[in-house]
Formats: structure tokens, C-alpha cells, sequence
């Protein structure tokens, strides 16, 4: 057998090299229990790949006994191309320069990497479901977001035979009370949402979903639970009618598979269990990883962080991360103890940056208690070696003078000469070895360009300034503007509501399926886009006009005739054709990256039309039938264009998974999780405006700085936990809710390799203003720890 120190020379000879922390982790036995704590930039990725290359080589565990998940597709795409790659490499290296014996060859020559499996939870289930089916069964189909969204939209909230249940006043009080924020941005769109992250949590908490249903304490609340419980059947019928599941359906399926000895092929096989963000895992994916971990003797390996878990309001909890050592017996049933590990050097930023991250991290005395025991503070293994610039502060008195200030500094480190600092050191992106605008990013707890007052915000001002730049700058934020009030969305609408629809008798025939608010939103649509296609409109941040070809397009589609004389129109037109070739005449929506985005949304809520409608996304042009076609146009209307008018199609993370090198991006603090940046720009405090006008004791947008009412996920969590195993929460939400923002601003400050700028207006600044944040230094006993030793420079 292949020795550790002969591995670790081989994977030397591959470029990598485990730091003692990590080869701790690396090294444990194959079926040790491993409780890996890990911070921002300590090389999670790396450990684990070592690890199973270690498995491998040195264990001579089968590749296909592996099994390693991890958050995101994207992280999934890395840790493959990191186990094949390092694998390959090592592989190759033993087999050359090696000096092994003639067992080991056998098995260094025979093995392969590429039968490890990996892959986020939702992937390697729905892989187990469709490698491992029963015989004659056919596996069941995902329903992705835009799928589950549109039948919770179509058939939960507003029912199959027309129960408008979004309308209803006992579910409307109920849940707008659960949400906690108000009635700003209250729609149908937002409802819908709502209620799937709550058919969400019953499966992620395990809930024992009857004793809740019937848990209301008033007569309102129980007739409200009781219409809730009506609409999650519907979508559930709808789902089982197509022989459909959504995500966490998946998970429960595969969940009861395993519990009733499923699976057995797979499972004889597994022999150790690989999860990283473990800290972002719910209750439901927990027992799945601990049925799993069972078939395999509790060769499981957890690796997480408890300071960046982000996802409370996906249903994530923390917990499970922080006691995840008790837990693994407790719950999991196994004698054995985890073995803690903590990775704590650092390989992402500077010694300066670190020093923040970690005093930041302790900032508040409260939420030392509900990070894991012993945790040590990040170091930077290569401190000394690089330039180092300090933290940076802009705060200024106005928005306007902080955008105009950040624009020019973003130019001048990108397109001029470089931002001097008062000790001689210039920041400038590297333009020579491919530095870009892309270096830079900007951070916001909200990407939105205009608040709730419809003010403009940060990302719009700051948008306008950079391109108003000697050279302009121009910026990437397809997650500014609520997608359906979008110009170019409008319009796109708009010309497929002309063609499907010209005369509205679809729409007249589909009537009680939708909305009055979305039949008013259709009109404006087909408005604009019958005036832009006559000239007489503009369509704002459109450029492109419209040409007599396209017109001409437009009308012979309205009227079904081909335009070549003596052609028949067909019988049935596929309206991914129509989409496409209206695209063809709008070039934002092709050449602008924020465009393709648009047009991603629209191609996919498409394609969950083709999914769940009786006439796959068809157009059907039958003269002797002509209720049928009307039908399958009005099926495309409530498929297709109404979930994107009423809010509920939209941007979703994961179609933004690359960013342009050529523009500022702008994204929200969770899109930034597992990034890194040579520059970040954090917005600590550009919404929040000491002013005079303020009545004492007001708390604009409090819930972004300071929270003085616990937010959704935490409602959600005390509605809905009394009923799950996981037992009524002990710590108050409000401190929950504070816990969860030090997170938020703990995962922004650790992005940065080189640069961390902090924006706010001086009513946030540590010493000019009084503004409670939690970003900038207060803890939640309202110290402000920065004030008189302000961790920045002010430029
Ligand atoms: N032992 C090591 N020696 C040198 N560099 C290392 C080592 N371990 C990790 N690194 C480097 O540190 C960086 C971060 O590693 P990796 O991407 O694995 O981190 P991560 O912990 O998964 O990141 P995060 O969780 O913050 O997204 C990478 O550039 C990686 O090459």
C-alpha cells in the first residue's frame, strides 16, 4: 500500500502542498468522523480534493465509494475539475516516478478518478433516482425553480378552478404578517414566493405538517392555514399529474428510499461522505447525510464555516453546523467522536484585511456565543511578502457626492493613472497582465437601484456617475429593477403579446386565470410596443428603432399569414421560434450581458411552459378549430408572459454565475459568497440618512443595520420549528436577527485579496454620525466599538 508520505510527495510534485491543518484532514483515517472548521480562504476546496486523493491512493478506496457535495453548481464544477485534475496529475506522477510495488501499480494503473462522485445534494439525488430505478420505472422529472414557481403560482395561489387564493383575506393577513416587512412590494409574485419557502421549510424542518395545519390560535388564522394547506395540495397534485418532483421533494424522496433499504447497489458500494458548506445544510438534508453516512460506517466529513452561513431563509440552520460533533451521535446514532479540525491560514488577502476580518468577527460580545468553541483567528501564511494597503473608508455627506467621489476613484484605478494614497502606494488594476474593471466589485446587502420610496439608490447613482467618466465605465446589475418593469422586458412582452394576441381573445378566453392586475399589465405591454413600433415611443435604455421589416413581421404573425404569397401558415408553431426571431431585431437583449440575462429569464419561463402545459408552448393555428387555437395562445399567456408580469419569473442567482471582466459588478452580499475580488467595495451605510426630519426613536431600513423586529426567515422559523424535530428556537429572534447580519458583513469584509473600501454617508461614519450599524463598529448592546479609533482611512 502506497505510504502517506509517498502521496504527499506526489501531490508535491502536483504544486500542491497541505499546510499541518489541513493535513490533519487530509491524513484521518478513512472512516473517521471529521468536523472541519474552516474560514474564508483556507482552502476547503483543496483539503477536500487532497483528501479524497488520499482515499484513493493511499486508502485504495474505490473512486465510486466517494461521494463528496457541495452548495452550488459552481463550487460542484470546481471540486470535479480539481479531483480530476490533481488526480490525473498525481496519478500520472506515481505511475512515472513512483518507485511503487507491483500491488500498488496494479491498483495506481487500474483507478478511476472520474468514478467519484460529485455534485450539489440536488444533483446526486436526482443521479441515485434515475442510475438506481426500480426495474420498468421511469425516474421522475425535476421540476426546476421556474417550473415549481409556476405551478405554485398558477395552481396554488390562484387555484385550478379559479379559487383566486391569493385574494384571500385570512391567507393574505396571515401571510403578510409571517413576512413581517410591510406591504411594500406586496404582490402576487411576492405571496407565491412566500408560500413555497414555506412548502419548503416543511419538508427542509421536517415539520408534522397536520398538527401545524391545525395549530392557528385564532379562527382567521386557522380558516388562513387551512387555505395554505389547500393551495400546497394543488401544486402538489399538479407536480404528481406530470410526474413531476421539485427540490425538496427529491431530497425527501431519495430520504425515504435510503430509510427503507433503497438504493442498495449504491449503497453496498459507498464507503466515506464528503460535505462542504456544511454550515448552509437544513434539517432534511442532515438525515439524509446521516442514512447515508450509515451504509458507510460514519465515514463522514463535514467541512463548513459557521460565520458565513448566509441561507437562514432558504431554511438552512446553522446549528446543525455549530453542533454538528453532538449531533453526529445525539441524532446520527454513531459511537464514534468527530475529530475537530480548524483551518485558519488564510490564502485570499492581505495581513491588514485579516486583522479586520478577524476583530470584526469579535466585535460583539453576544454573537461570540453562537460561533463554534475554539474557533482560532485567521492568519496569513505569507504575511510580509506582499504590499499591503490599508482598509479604506469613503463616507460622504450626500449620495450624490459619494457617487460622484466612488466613480472617479473606480476610474482612476481602472482607467487612469491609480488612486494615491498619502504614503506613496498607488491601487491600480494591472492593465498590462489583464486587469480589468471585472477586479472590482461592489457589495450591497440589495443590488436595487431605488428604494421603497422609489428614491434612487447607490447602484443607480453610481451607474450614471461611472458612465458619465472620462472613460466611461459601464456596469453589470441584472438584479437591479424588479424584472417585469425592466424596458426591454416591457417591450420584448409587449411584441409577443402583438403577435400571439393582437386582438386580445385569448386573453378574453383565459380571463379567469388571470389576474385584473396582470390584464392591465399585459395592456400597458402591447401599448408600448404597438407605439415603439410605430415610432411614437421610446423605450427607456433602449436604443434600438423599430423598422418597417420588423413591423411587417409583427403584423403577419398577428394575423397568422405567411409572408410569402401562396405559403400556408403552419398548424403549429413552437413559440421558441417567435422569441427568437423577435430577439433577432433587439440587440440589447443579445449583445448587452445584462440583456442576455433578460432573455435567459425568458427562454426559461418558456421552457416551463413547454413543461406544464397541456400544449408544450405550441402555437396552434387551426381554422376549423378555433377554440383550440385560442387555447394554446391563452395557455402561453398564463405559462409563459403572466408569471413574468406578476413577479414571479425572475433573476434568479444562478443564471449570473459569470461576471463581464469589462463592467463594475453589482451584487448582493449572499451572490458573493465563495467569491473573491483583488478590490471589494462594501456598502456599509449609503441608504441610512441622519436627518433632522426623522421623529426620535425612527428606524428607517433598521432591519438592514440594526434590527429592532426579527425578519422573515425568523418568523418563519418561530411559526414553524414548534412542530419540527428540531424543537421551538431557545435564542431570541432579534438577536437571531442580529446574528445574521454579522454574518452578512463577516462573508463581504473576507472577500477582498487586496483592497477593502467601506461607502456610506457620514451619518454612518464611526465618528460623525450616530447611525446604530452594525457595520460599522456597533454591537447590539449599541457600543460603537469603532468610534475614536475609526479601523479605516478616510479618503
Ligand atoms: N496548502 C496550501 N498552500 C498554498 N495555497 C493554498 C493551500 N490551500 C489552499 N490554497 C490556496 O488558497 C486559495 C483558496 O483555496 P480554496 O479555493 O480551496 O478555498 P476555499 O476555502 O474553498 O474558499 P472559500 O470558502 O473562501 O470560498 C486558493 O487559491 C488555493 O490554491
Amino acid at each position: 500500500m502506497l505510504s502517506f508520505s509517498g502521496f504527499l510527495k506526489a501531490l508535491n510534485e502536483v504544486g500542491r502542498k497541505p499546510n499541518p491543518n489541513q493535513q490533519l484532514a487530509v491524513e484521518a483515517a478513512k472512516d473517521a468522523p471529521l468536523f472541519v472548521v474552516a474560514g474564508p480562504g483556507t482552502g476547503k476546496t483543496a483539503t477536500l480534493t487532497m483528501r479524497m486523493l488520499k482515499l484513493v491512493f493511499v486508502d485504495q478506496v474505490e473512486p465510486k465509494g466517494i461521494l463528496a457535495t457541495t452548495f452550488t453548481k459552481k463550487a460542484a464544477a470546481e471540486l470535479r475539475s480539481r479531483v480530476l485534475g490533481w488526480g490525473y496529475g498525481v496519478q500520472e506522477w506515481l505511475l512515472e516516478h513512483g518507485g511503487l510495488s507491483r500491488m500498488d501499480r496494479m491498483w495506481v494503473e487500474r483507478v478511476d478518478i472520474n468514478q467519484i462522485r460529485t455534485g450539489t445534494i440536488d444533483s446526486i439525488c436526482e443521479e441515485l433516482l434515475r442510475d438506481f430505478r426500480d426495474p420498468g420505472t421511469d425516474p421522475p422529472i425535476l421540476a426546476d425553480e421556474f417550473v415549481a414557481e409556476t405551478l405554485m403560482l398558477r395552481h396554488g395561489m390562484f387555484g385550478a378552478s379559479g379559487q383566486r387564493r391569493y385574494q384571500d383575506p385570512d391567507l393574505d393577513e396571515f401571510l403578510c404578517s409571517a413576512r413581517g416587512t410591510g406591504r411594500y412590494g406586496w404582490h402576487v409574485g411576492s405571496k407565491t414566493e412566500l408560500v413555497r419557502t414555506m412548502w419548503d421549510r416543511r419538508h427542509h424542518d421536517q415539520l408534522d405538517w397536520m398538527a401545524w395545519v391545525k395549530s392557528g390560535s385564532t379562527k382567521e388564522e386557522v380558516a388562513a392555514r387551512k387555505v395554505l394547506d389547500e393551495a400546497l395540495d394543488d401544486y402538489a397534485v399538479e407536480l404528481s399529474k406530470r410526474l413531476m418532483v421539485d427540490f425538496s421533494q427529491l431530497e425527501q424522496t431519495v430520504l425515504d428510499r435510503l430509510r427503507a433499504g433503497g438504493f442498495k447497489e449504491f449503497t453496498d458500494e459507498l464507503q466515506v461522505v464528503l460535505v462542504d458548506e456544511y454550515q448552509d445544510t437544513n434539517l432534511l438534508q442532515e438525515s439524509l447525510y446521516f442514512e447515508l453516512a450509515k451504509r458507510c460506517d460514519g465515514a463522514l466529513t463535514v467541512v463548513g464555516d459557521d460565520d458565513q452561513s448566509l441561507y437562514r431563509f432558504r431554511g438552512a440552520t446553522v446549528d446543525l453546523f455549530s453542533n454538528f460533533a453532538s449531533r453526529y451521535q445525539s441524532v446520527g446514532g454513531f459511537a464514534k467522536v468527530p475529530t475537530p479540525v480548524f483551518l485558519n491560514a488564510n490564502y485570499r488577502s492581505t495581513s491588514t484585511i485579516i486583522g479586520f476580518v478577524n476583530d470584526y468577527a469579535r466585535l460583539d460580545r453576544e454573537y461570540q456565543a453562537v460561533r463554534v468553541a475554539g474557533k482560532p483567528k485567521l492568519k496569513n501564511p505569507k504575511a510580509g511578502e506582499e504590499e499591503d494597503f490599508p482598509i479604506l473608508g469613503m463616507f460622504r455627506r450626500t449620495l450624490d457626492e459619494l457617487a460622484e467621489d466612488l466613480a472617479s476613484f473606480i476610474h482612476k484605478v481602472t482607467r487612469g493613472g491609480g488612486y494615491k494614497l498619502p504614503d506613496g502606494k498607488v491601487i491600480q488594476v494591472d492593465r498590462k497582465n489583464g486587469g480589468d474593471v471585472g477586479d472590482l466589485a461592489l457589495l450591497c446587502s440589495s443590488p436595487r437601484e431605488v428604494n421603497a420610496a422609489g428614491d434612487s439608490r447607490l447602484p443607480m447613482v453610481l451607474k450614471d456617475e461611472l458612465l458619465a467618466q472620462k472613460e466611461p465605465i459601464p456596469t453589470f446589475n441584472p438584479r437591479g429593477q424588479d424584472f417585469a418593469s425592466i424596458g426591454i422586458v416591457q417591450l420584448l412582452g409587449g411584441l409577443l403579446l402583438c403577435c400571439l394576441d393582437r386582438d386580445g381573445d385569448a386573453e378574453d378566453a383565459a380571463g379567469k386565470g388571470l389576474g385584473r392586475e396582470t390584464r392591465s399589465t399585459f395592456g400597458q405591454w402591447a401599448t408600448l410596443a404597438e407605439d415603439w413600433l410605430k415610432g411614437t415611443a421610446v423605450v427607456p435604455r433602449v436604443a434600438t428603432k423599430a423598422d418597417t421589416r420588423l413591423n411587417h413581421y409583427v403584423s403577419h404573425w398577428a394575423d397568422r399569414k405567411p409572408d410569402k404569397s401562396g405559403a400556408k401558415w403552419p398548424t403549429y408553431v413552437s413559440c421558441i421560434e417567435l422569441l427568437y426571431d423577435l430577439v433577432h431585431w433587439l440587440p440589447e437583449l443579445h449583445d448587452d450581458p445584462e440583456g442576455q440575462v433578460y432573455l435567459e429569464v425568458f427562454a426559461r419561463q418558456l421552457g416551463a411552459a413547454e413543461q406544464v402545459s397541456g400544449f408544450k408552448a405550441q402555437v396552434i393555428t387551426n381554422p376549423a378549430d378555433a377554440k383550440l387555437s385560442k387555447t394554446s395562445v391563452g395557455h402561453l399567456l398564463l405559462y409563459f408572459l403572466a408569471p413574468i408580469a406578476e413577479g414571479s419569473a425572475k433573476v434568479d442567482e444562478e443564471l449570473m454565475d459569470a461576471f463581464p471582466r469589462d463592467r463594475l459588478s453589482i451584487l448582493s452580499i449572499h451572490q458573493s459568497k465563495g467569491l473573491e475580488f483583488p478590490l471589494v467595495i462594501v456598502d456599509v451605510g449609503s441608504d441610512f440618512k441622519a436627518s433632522s426630519k426623522f421623529p426620535k426613536g425612527h428606524f428607517a431600513n433598521a432591519f438592514k443595520r440594526f434590527p429592532r423586529q426579527p425578519g422573515t426567515p425568523h418568523n418563519l422559523e418561530d411559526l414553524m420549528r414548534p412542530h419540527s424535530p428540531l424543537k421551538t428556537l431557545k435564542r431570541d429572534p432579534i438577536d437571531r436577527a442580529f446574528d445574521d447580519l454579522f454574518r452578512q458583513f463577516f462573508v463581504a469584509f473576507s472577500r477582498p485579496e487586496e483592497v477593502l473600501l467601506l461607502v456610506g454617508l457620514d451619518g454612518s461614519h464611526p465618528d460623525r454620525g450616530t447611525i446604530r450599524n452594525v457595520a460599522t463598529g456597533w454591537d447590539r448592546d449599541e457600543q460603537n466599538h469603532w468610534a475614536g479609533k475609526v479601523p479605516f482611512f478616510d479618503i
